[in-house]
């Protein structure tokens, strides 16, 4: 079975992708990215007009069902990434960007816009962990104002990162503001902001910033994952495609973000967990899944989760 997909102007070889922030920092690890097996290209660390050393560690820590991380938007540069997916690559590259106040956003998307990259580009809206900023995509008016001012002279591949939500309003709201532009998709969702975690023979947080405050990531972020990925799917005009990300470690998980309307699936937590050899392991269970039900192509149960 092929799980080869389009999306934009990119021919992807599989639904694969890596979780910005997971193995895409370095150009080894973006090339580590490219070149393993059954990958479908990479997306970069979400770039920042300056390189950031990121907050003080601890600032990740993996947890028995997941993981919680404040790694305070570290990362080489908006520069670095460029120089990287401009360069010719045997994949497609998703370039993530993350401004830390609005003009950083437009700025950097003026500077995509008149350089030769022609690839996707996904706007962070979503970063949890930038001390002091609440994250955008929580703000509807501001998230609205700045899709218009960059769709007001952006013409490359647009998605934008989402933090999860968890009320069906906020499900209308944020949509009905997505299908006023004219994205190339979504990526949902970022990791489920703030939580906490203690380790109780010290009986101290474990990791280091905002007084032990990060977000959840993997398998116990899962079912909020589902449930953002059907909810947009539900409600986004079909052109905007959705890339799943949240709680995948296993074939199971992936023919699930499937079901509920995902056209491709990014890995996150478990990637750092298991290396680029992970993604083998998904393509052979997901394709033992689909062969036990009978299915020869994605497109047989992809968006057809049934209500009970
Ligand atoms: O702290 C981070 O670098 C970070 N951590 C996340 O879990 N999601 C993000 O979008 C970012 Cl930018």
């Amino acid at each position: 079975i092929d799980f080869k997909t389009t999306m934009a102007n990119a021919e992807f070889p599989s639904i694969f992708l890596n979780a910005s922030g997971v193995n895409c920092m370095t150009v080894t690890e973006m090339d580590e990215m490219i070149n393993a097996a059954c990958t479908g290209g990479v997306v970069t660390k979400s770039a920042t007009p300056q390189q950031r050393e990121g907050n003080p560690q601890p600032r990740y820590y993996q947890l028995e069902h997941g993981s919680i991380n404040s790694m305070g938007l570290p990362n080489e540069g908006f520069p670095y990434y460029l120089d990287y997916v401009t360069k010719e690559h045997a994949k497609p590259t998703i370039l993530s960007v993350a401004g830390l106040k609005m003009s950083d956003n437009i700025e950097l998307l003026h500077k995509i816009q008149a350089s030769d990259y022609t690839g996707l580009t996904e706007l962070n809206l979503s970063c949890p962990n930038v001390i002091g900023k609440p994250q955008v995509a929580y703000d509807f008016e501001e998230t609205d104002a700045l899709l218009a001012e960059i769709f007001s002279f952006y013409t490359k591949p647009l998605g934008v990162k989402l933090p999860p939500y968890f009320d069906l309003v906020h499900f209308d709201q944020m949509a009905t503001i997505l299908n006023k532009y004219p994205l190339t998709h979504i990526n949902t969702v970022n990791s489920v902001g703030n939580g906490l975690w203690i380790d109780i023979d010290t009986e101290k947080v474990v990791i280091k910033p905002k007084q032990g405050f990060g977000g959840l990531g993997g398998t116990m972020i899962l079912p909020t994952a589902l449930a953002n990925v059907r909810a947009f799917r539900q409600r986004l005009n079909p052109s905007i495609k959705i890339i799943g990300t949240g709680g995948v470690t296993s074939g199971a998980d992936v023919f699930m973000h499937l079901l509920c309307g995902a056209d491709m699936v990014s890995v996150g937590t478990a990637l750092l967990h298991e290396g680029v050899g992970i993604f083998q392991r998904l393509t052979d269970e997901l394709t033992t899944i689909m062969a036990e039900k009978g299915y020869t192509s994605i497109e047989d149960f992809r968006g057809k989760v049934q209500d009970f």
